[in-house]
């Protein structure tokens, strides 16, 4: 069992649908809730075991979400948890990362969703474990991604490369505006490593047709689509988007015989 995990962990391998909030460690998490337990603004008794549970409902993972959002997103703790995910992929030889984030705003502490998202590229600046490639280049013959390891001529070292590209979150509660909001920003950021857009949030709350003037504005302007689709018996829904044709869909889980046929003839990645 220990040697099939270690070859498992020495394959190479490629990340489309990592959640940066969804891939902080356990321990940085309980750090962070402690220190804030400390602080008397939650209890961290209470907290400590929901943040231990292994197997949670879907409405349980979208309740730790928010408290996940509570103990995290300050500035200084959302580059600490960029860098540390970045790190931990990249140690399990994930050479390809597609990470993506919902930008946040938070007036109260003066966090702006552009702000927030400055955080987030800071972190991947701060990584010195592995070396990150997140600026865009031209990805197309005679340019193809250059996988890896790099060495260090400083020190006469080899590190490991690993590709981030980050994609923007819409999350389902929010409006349309936000969802514009959130567009216009990945336009703004492509420079630094911002490729495309991803639907995501609790899949039974509001409506993915809230989305889809920013959506269309989004891939005219270039960006690819991610989706999370299927996550719940919705078959109106997954059909819409499928028939949307976005670059990526995430879940799939309650997909009939017919979604997945228009996926495959789509090419379209799960
Ligand atoms: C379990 N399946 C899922 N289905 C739908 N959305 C999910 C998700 N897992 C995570 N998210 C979305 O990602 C956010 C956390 O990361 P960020 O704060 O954006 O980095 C969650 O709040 C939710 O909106």
């Amino acid at each position: 069992m220990e040697r099939e995990m270690e070859w498992w962990i020495s394959m190479p391998k490629v990340e489309l649908h990592a959640h940066l909030n969804g891939s902080i460690r356990d321990s940085t998490l309980l750090e962070f809730a402690k220190a804030l337990g400390e602080k008397g603004v939650i209890l961290f008794s209470d907290v400590e075991h929901v943040i231990r549970k292994n197997d949670r409902s879907l409405n349980e993972v979208f309740k730790l979400f928010d408290l996940i959002h509570i103990i995290t997103t300050d500035h200084t703790k959302v580059t600490r948890i960029t860098k540390e995910v970045v790190e931990d992929f990249a140690s399990e030889n994930v050479i390809y990362l597609e990470l993506r984030t919902t930008p946040k705003r938070n007036d109260s502490i003066g966090m702006s969703k552009r702000s927030y998202m400055e955080a987030v590229v800071k972190g991947l600046r701060a990584v010195d474990a592995v070396d990150v490639n997140f600026a865009p280049h031209y990805l197309g013959e005679g340019n193809p991604l250059k996988f890896g390891p790099v060495s260090d001529i400083c020190n006469g070292t080899t590190k490991r490369k690993i590709f981030v590209r980050l994609l923007l979150s819409i999350d389902r509660r929010e409006t349309t505006a936000d969802a514009m909001e959130t567009v216009k920003l990945a336009l703004e950021m492509r420079d630094q490593g911002v490729v495309g857009i991803d639907l995501s949030g609790n899949p039974t709350v509001g409506d993915w047709m809230t989305f889809l003037p920013a959506l269309k504005f989004a891939r005219e302007q270039g960006l690819s689509i991610t989706l999370h689709c299927g996550e719940v018996p919705n078959p109106k829904e997954i059909q819409a988007m499928l028939e949307f044709l976005p670059e990526r869909v995430g879940h799939a889980c309650f997909f009939k015989e017919d979604h997945w046929e228009n996926a495959k003839s789509s090419k379209i990645p799960v």
